[in-house]
């Protein structure tokens, strides 16, 4: 991973048509057969390196769920930009302000920024010796994909998908522990099967007692910003799950319904071995 953070850095500086030429030299590749070569320990398949993942989907789809368990199992960290922007409006002063502005009308904030946050996420992990990673998040415009796929080789992009209904119900229901950072969601969804399929239900994932008197909710997951949240998914985000289906990189993954459900059948989507380690993260 050394160098990607100057890398990404000096590429987004760089014009769109040189970034287009340099991703259009990344060799093709079938995903189900990197993600199959994964091993325990997260190693990439050709030289040792771990894994370079990147996760997809809509907002409220469970991004940072599985994300945040697969790095721990693979041992790479998780990086959400998500998590990145909202620290930078921890801080004080008129950058936290206009971004709290884009961010709270449900907009993307610009690559630029973006791009300057991830580099500097990256090059602290460069300097602690973190390799590889899962990003959640990122790339989220064809231009990010663009300048990402320049600069590194993105091994597996992860695509979840969960029908428009359960994702806005699901938003309304996130919740956080002001006091621990765990992530709650008090929603229980229940959906009637489409066309004669079978109906979904997503329990809710309680807090417990100690946390319940500390959740907040994120200033950015009201409905009506939410539903602007899809409208911009559809809009910019859609076509980098084309980018990577191009690219053979695409693995689409239907939630089938609750976390333990689905992190068992994600595991054996990416045919990663289920083991007591692996039961653990479950749990
Ligand atoms: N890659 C990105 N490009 C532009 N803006 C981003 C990016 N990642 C995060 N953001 C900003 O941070 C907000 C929160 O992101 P995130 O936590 O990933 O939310 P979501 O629940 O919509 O997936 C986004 O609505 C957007 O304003």
């Amino acid at each position: 991973m050394a160098g990607v953070s100057r890398a990404i850095r000096a590429c987004a500086a760089t014009s769109q048509r040189t970034l287009v030429a340099a991703s259009a030299v990344a060799l093709p590749k079938e995903a189900r057969v990197k993600a199959a070569t994964v091993g325990r320990r997260g190693r990439g398949p050709e030289d040792g390196r771990r894994v370079q993942w990147a996760f997809l989907g809509c907002p409220g789809v469970g991004k940072g769920t599985y994300a945040s368990r697969l790095s721990q199992l693979l041992g790479v960290p998780h990086i959400a930009t998500g998590d990145l922007v909202r620290d930078a409006l921890a801080s004080p002063g008129p950058f936290s302000k206009k971004l709290a502005e884009i961010v709270n009308q449900g907009k993307l904030v610009s690559d630029e920024i973006i791009i300057n946050l991830l580099s500097r996420r990256l090059e602290e992990g460069e300097e602690k010796g973190e390799l590889g990673f899962i990003l959640d998040g990122f790339p989220r415009t064809m231009r990010q994909a663009e300048i990402l796929e320049g600069v590194t080789n993105i091994d597996l992009v992860i695509n979840l998908k969960l029908r428009e209904e359960a994702l806005v119900a699901r938003c309304l229901g996130r919740r956080m522990c002001s006091q621990c950072g765990e992530n709650f969601n008090v929603a229980s969804i229940d959906i009637e099967g489409e066309n004669g399929g079978a109906p979904m239900y997503l329990p809710p994932l309680l807090p417990p007692p100690q946390c319940e008197s500390k959740l907040i909710t994120r200033a950015d997951d009201t409905e009506e910003v939410v539903k602007n949240r899809l409208r911009v998914y559809h809009d910019l985000t859609e076509p980098v799950e084309g980018f990577y289906k191009a690219r053979q990189k695409l693995l689409e993954f239907n939630i089938p319904g609750g976390i333990p459900e689905s992190w068992r059948k994600l595991l054996e989507a990416l045919n990663i071995e289920d083991s007591d380690n692996m039961r653990s993260a479950v749990a």
